[in-house]
C-alpha cells in the first residue's frame, strides 16, 4: 500500500508550481514535506487529496486513482487553510460531519485534545481565535480512521506551547492508529525529531527526498581560520553548500556527514535539519 505521485505537472496560467512531481508515500511513516514560500507544498496536498486535478500525471492510493474513485478519497484526509464545516455552529457538528464522510470519528480523542486547550465541543469555529481554530482542523485531522493524513501547516497561529502540545497529539495518533502523515511546514526543526523521511521541494521540483534517520549524516559545517578551512576541504572533494565569512573566520557547508576526526584549530559540527534545508534552498535558488 502506498500514495503515489507520478510525473504530475500542475499549472496556474502560465505559472508552473509542479513540474513533474514524482514521489511515493509508504505506509508507516511521518513525512515532513518542505519547501520555501510558493515552493508548491499546498498545491501537493491538494493534489494528493484530489482537491486540485493535475494537468498531467497520476494520484494513486494502493494502484486505484484517487480523483476517480471517490471510496479511495476517503482513506487520505487533508488539514489546510479551509473550514468546510459551518462556522457558526458548535465544532461537535463540524465533528460529525466529518465522521459522516470518513466514518468512526475519535470522540474520546477529540474531547481529550479540546480540553488541553480548554476548548469544548459546544464553542463555535466563528468565535475561536486563529490558533485555536488550528487546534480544531487538527483535531478533526487527528481523530478520523484514515490511512493518510496531510497535514498543511498544522501550526498556524499557534504559540510556542501549543505548538508542541498539538504535536505530542500528533505522535500519540500515529503512535496509537498508526495512519501514515505528511506534514507540510516551515518550522522544520519542530518536526525532526518526529519525522522519519524528509522531501524538499523547490519551484515545483523534488530538490531532495531522504531518510532522516542519522541527522548529523546530513551536511557538515566547518569553521575556523582561512588556511586551515581550504587545507581541510582539500583533503577530500566535498560538494559545497555555502561559504561565508565571518569577520577574521571562513566558515563552508557541505553535504555528507561529520567525519570522527576533529582537525585541530576547527570547528566541526553537523547540520540541523532547518539549516540543512536553508542552504539547499539556497543554493537551488541562485
Ligand atoms: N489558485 C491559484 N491560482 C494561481 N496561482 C496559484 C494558486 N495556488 C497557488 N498558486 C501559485 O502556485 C505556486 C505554488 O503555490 P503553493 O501554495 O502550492 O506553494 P506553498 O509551497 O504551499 O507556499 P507557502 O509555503 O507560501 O504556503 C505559487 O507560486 C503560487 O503563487
Amino acid at each position: 500500500m502506498s500514495l503515489t505521485v507520478s510525473k504530475v505537472d500542475k499549472s496556474y496560467g502560465k505559472l508552473k508550481a509542479l513540474d513533474e512531481i514524482s514521489l511515493c508515500f509508504e505506509p508507516g511513516n511521518i513525512y515532513g514535506l518542505f519547501g520555501r514560500n510558493g515552493a508548491g507544498k499546498s498545491t501537493l496536498c491538494n493534489l494528493m487529496t484530489g482537491r486540485t486535478l493535475p494537468d498531467q500525471g497520476l494520484v494513486h492510493l494502493d494502484g486505484s486513482d484517487l480523483v476517480s474513485d471517490s471510496r479511495i478519497a476517503r482513506r487520505v484526509a487533508l488539514v489546510n487553510e479551509t473550514w468546510p464545516y459551518p462556522s457558526r455552529r458548535h465544532i461537535r457538528q463540524a465533528f460529525a460531519m466529518a465522521e459522516g464522510f470518513y466514518g468512526d470519528f475519535d470522540w474520546h480523542l477529540a474531547e481529550r485534545i479540546l480540553k488541553s486547550f480548554a476548548l469544548r465541543l459546544t464553542d463555535t469555529f466563528a468565535s475561536l481565535s486563529m490558533g485555536q481554530r488550528q487546534v480544531v482542523k487538527d483535531v478533526i485531522g487527528l481523530c478520523l480512521p484514515v490511512e493518510y493524513l496531510i497535514l498543511d501547516e498544522p501550526t498556524t497561529g499557534m504559540d510556542a506551547a501549543a505548538r508542541e502540545r498539538i504535536y505530542s497529539f500528533v505522535l500519540e495518533a500515529y503512535q496509537q492508529r498508526g495512519p501514515t502523515m505528511i506534514i507540510a511546514t516551515h518550522i522544520i526543526n519542530e518536526v525532526s525529531q518526529l519525522i522519519s523521511r524528509a522531501t524538499i521541494i523547490d519551484q515545483g521540483r523534488v530538490l531532495r527526498s531522504f531518510s532522516v534517520d542519522d541527522l548529523s549524516a546530513l551536511g557538515t559545517t566547518v569553521t575556523g581560520r582561512p588556511r586551515d578551512v581550504e587545507g581541510y576541504l582539500a583533503q577530500g572533494d566535498p560538494q559545497l553548500l555555502s561559504r561565508q565569512r565571518i569577520g577574521d573566520l571562513l566558515r563552508v557547508s557541505f553535504e555528507g556527514p561529520v567525519s570522527d576526526e576533529q582537525p585541530k584549530g576547527l570547528i566541526v559540527a553537523p547540520m540541523d535539519l532547518q539549516t540543512y534545508f536553508v542552504q539547499i534552498t539556497e543554493g537551488a535558488a541562485q
